[in-house]
């Protein structure tokens, strides 16, 4: 295996730092992320999608332990707090002790539920995540935030729970349909507009190396957004303050996933959309230019995401499940803006008749 194009990046948090390992071919070296087992027991959680493709080749670097695996059905339907229930029996079927090790193997859904279910299992104990989807390397293996959906929305219930190491082995999306390479895409994109305006650029100017999965031009952009939100993470684990910004086009995002039933938009395709509004309140407020929107809806459209919101979506229906984001506090919306590209910012009491003029722009003639 050749390591000339990996990198490793270090998410800097004390004696909960660990390392994101970027690279090809990483899922087999079992030397490597072995290591980072201290007990007896592990327990696999993937899904049936990704199971059958790489379950086997984690499965030969745990000779000697105790492990077995919990396979979710595929989709973020299954995000939920029964399937916790039934990771944490597999544990305890298992026999697993406090120095158990969960191992996420899968995308954003599986790292999530995966992370959520080690937070749980005797007050918390190990995991390590192995992202297999563009969205889960860049995103959500890194940072510690893992959870479940309710009826009532997203990521509801959770905790923060570090991995001690992220295994990114980009051979994995080898696999992954364009779709959902492209949601992954759209993480990095709202990366680069909250806070590197030059990676921003570097995405302009590598948009068709990326749409074509040039592998020099993947690793330099898993790297570069990787990086940034380590920074992010390593100032504020536990979002009291600017990991926030992370959230940039999420409290839109999120009700479009949620009232499209997990089914209208993939979670980065919400995200797309997401930013886009974000963008364009931002502008309604006066707090940015229109030729940053452009900008953005340019970025977008050059890798194919979606820029408009599907049909049949009800403002207000929107505007109810945004009520209900974490972000915000005294009952007031509480959204992430922007100053334009490479500048977000917190601001509490935005105007729900803004939002909702938002809204009806992007649903208009859409019912
Ligand atoms: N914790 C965080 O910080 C964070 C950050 C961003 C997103 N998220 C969450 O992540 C989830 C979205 O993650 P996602 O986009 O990875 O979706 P996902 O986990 O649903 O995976 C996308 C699809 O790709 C399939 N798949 C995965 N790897 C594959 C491979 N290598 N080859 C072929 N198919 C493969 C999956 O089975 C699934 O059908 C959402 O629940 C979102 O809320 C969390
Ligand atoms: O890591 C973070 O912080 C993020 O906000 C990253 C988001 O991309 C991600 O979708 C996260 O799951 C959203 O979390 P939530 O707190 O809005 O549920
Ligand atoms: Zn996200």
């Amino acid at each position: 295996m050749s390591h000339s194009k990996s990198q490793t990046i270090d998410v800097a948090l004390g004696e909960r730092s660990y390392p994101v390992w970027i690279g090809r071919g990483l899922l087999d070296d079992h030397a490597r992320w072995r290591s980072t087992l201290r007990g007896r027991h592990a327990l696999i959680i993937s899904n049936r999608t990704v199971a059958p493709l790489y379950l086997e080749r984690v499965a030969r670097g745990l000779e000697g332990l105790r492990w077995s695996s919990f396979l979710l059905e595929d989709g973020e339907a299954h995000k939920t707090f029964q399937n916790v229930g039934l990771a944490l029996d597999a544990l305890a079927t298992l026999g697993a002790t406090r120095d158990a090790c969960v191992i996420a193997l899968g995308g954003g859904v599986v790292g999530d539920l995966a992370g959520f279910t080690a937070a749980c299992w005797m007050r918390g104990i190990d995991f390590i995540q192995m992202p297999t989807t563009l969205l889960s390397m860049v995103d959500s293996s890194v940072g510690g935030k893992t959870g479940v959906n309710l009826p009532a929305g997203k990521n509801l219930v959770g905790a923060f729970h570090q991995p001690r190491a992220v295994i990114a082995d980009i051979g994995t999306l080898d696999s992954l349909p364009d779709r959902e390479y492209r949601a992954g895409l759209a993480e990095i994109i709202k990366g680069a507009a909250i806070g590197d305006a030059d990676l921003f650029t570097w995405l302009e100017q590598h948009a068709t190396a990326l749409n074509a999965r040039e592998e020099t031009a993947l690793i330099q952009a898993i790297a570069a957004k990787v990086r940034y939100k380590a920074g992010v993470v390593a100032l504020d684990e536990t979002e009291q303050g600017e990991r926030a910004l992370l959230n940039l086009g999420h409290t839109f995002g999120h009700a479009l996933e949620t009232a499209g039933h997990y089914t209208a938009l993939l979670h980065g395709e919400g995200v797309a959309v997401g930013i886009l509004l974000a963008a364009r309140l931002s502008e309604r407020l006066g707090m940015s230019a229109s030729g940053d929107t452009e900008r953005l809806e340019r970025l977008l459209k050059a890798v194919s995401l979606p820029t408009t919101v599907p049909a049949g979506f009800d403002p207000d229906q929107l505007l109810a499940l945004m009520r209900l984001d974490k972000k915000n506090i005294a009952g007031t919306l509480r959204l992430i803006l922007w100053r334009g590209i490479g500048r977000a910012e917190i601001v509490a009491g935005v105007n729900e008749a803004d939002v909702l003029a938002v809204l009806r722009d992007a649903t208009r003639g859409n019912l």
